[in-house]
C-alpha cells in the first residue's frame, strides 16, 4: 500500500492507493497531523510499503510529519521537489524553486491528461490559476486569497462582523442580496471568487487561444463550478501530479 499526502495551508489530504496504484483504499481530509495518525490507525488491515508527499508548509513541519510516519507506521517518505522540467512541462518561474509545489503537481497532473493548453484552478487556503500551452510551456499565473482567507480577514479586521461556521455555509445556498450581516460577507466574497476565476477565462484565451482545458481542483472547487460548465472537476489532480514527481521503483 502506498499513502499520498497533499500538505495545504489548511488541511492534509490523505489517500491510501494498493501498490499496483490502480485503486484507492481509503483517504480523507484531516486539519492536524495527530488527526492524520488516528486516521491512518482506523484504516482497516493498513500495511504501508511507501509514502510519498506533497507540501507547501515549512521544511520543520514537513519533517515533523514524516518522522512521525516513520516511527508510527515504519514508512519513509518521498517529498516532491522544484525542477526546472519534468515530464514534457517547463517551469515558467524566472526562479523555479519558488513556484508552489501544489501548483507545480497540480500542472504537471493537468498537461498528462490533456495534452494540450490547459488553465489550471485550485482553490484552497489560496486559489491559485495556472497556464500550460500546447507544448507544456508553462506559462506563470496568479495567487489570490481564497474563501477562508477572505472571511477571516472581514473577520479579524473589522469590529461588527462576526459570525459562525455554521450560519457561513446557510448563508452559501443562496445569492440573492444578503439580509444579514454573514449572508452579505459569504455571497461577496464568493462572488470574488467567481469573478475571478471567470477573468482567467479570458485571460487563457488570450494567451493560449480558443481550445484549452479548464481543471478545477481544491477544497472549495465546487463553489465556483456553475460558472465554469466547461471544467474538469478533479479533486486527485495533485495526486495524479504526485504520481509523476515521485515515481515508485
Ligand atoms: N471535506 C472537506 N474538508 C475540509 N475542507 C473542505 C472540505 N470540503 C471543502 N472544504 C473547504 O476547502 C477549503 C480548503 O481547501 P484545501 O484545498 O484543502 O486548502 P489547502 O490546500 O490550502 O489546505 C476550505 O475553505 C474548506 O472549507
Ligand atoms: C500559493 C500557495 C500559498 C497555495 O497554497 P494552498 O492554498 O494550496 O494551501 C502555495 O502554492 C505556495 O505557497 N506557493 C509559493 C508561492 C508561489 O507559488 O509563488
Ligand atoms: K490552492
Amino acid at each position: 500500500m502506498i499513502l499520498e499526502l497533499d500538505c495545504g495551508n489548511s488541511f492534509i489530504k490523505w489517500r491510501v492507493i494498493d501498490s499496483a496504484q490502480v485503486k484507492t483504499l481509503a483517504g480523507g481530509v484531516v486539519g492536524s497531523d495527530e488527526e492524520l495518525v488516528s486516521a491512518l490507525r482506523s484504516v482497516p488491515d493498513l500495511a504501508l510499503r511507501h509514502c510519498r508527499l506533497v507540501s507547501v508548509r515549512s521544511d520543520e513541519e514537513t519533517r515533523a510529519l514524516t518522522r512521525q510516519l516513520q516511527d508510527m507506521f515504519g514508512v519513509s517518505s518521498a517529498s516532491a521537489s522544484p525542477v526546472v522540467e519534468m515530464a514534457g512541462v517547463r517551469n515558467g518561474y524566472s526562479e523555479y524553486q519558488r513556484l508552489g509545489l501544489d501548483r507545480w503537481l497540480a500542472v504537471l497532473g493537468a498537461y498528462h491528461i490533456a495534452r494540450k493548453p490547459c488553465l489550471v484552478l485550485d482553490l484552497g487556503t489560496a486559489v491559485t490559476s495556472d497556464l500550460v500551452t500546447g507544448e507544456g510551456e508553462h506559462l506563470g499565473g496568479f495567487i489570490c486569497p481564497g474563501m477562508p482567507l477572505m472571511r477571516n480577514q472581514l473577520r479579524t479586521h473589522t469590529r461588527r462582523i462576526r459570525y459562525d461556521d455554521a450560519a457561513a455555509e446557510k448563508a452559501l445556498l443562496e445569492m440573492v442580496p444578503g439580509r444579514s450581516t454573514v449572508e452579505a460577507v459569504e455571497r461577496g466574497c464568493l462572488l470574488m471568487l467567481r469573478g475571478f476565476v471567470q477573468a482567467q477565462i479570458e485571460l487563457a484565451a488570450e494567451h493560449l487561444g480558443d481550445d484549452f482545458e479548464v481543471f478545477l481542483t481544491g477544497g472549495d472547487a465546487l463553489l465556483v463550478r456553475d460558472v465554469l460548465p466547461r471544467a474538469r472537476v478533479l479533486p486527485d489532480l495533485v495526486f495524479t501530479g504526485l504520481a509523476i514527481a515521485c515515481p515508485l521503483h
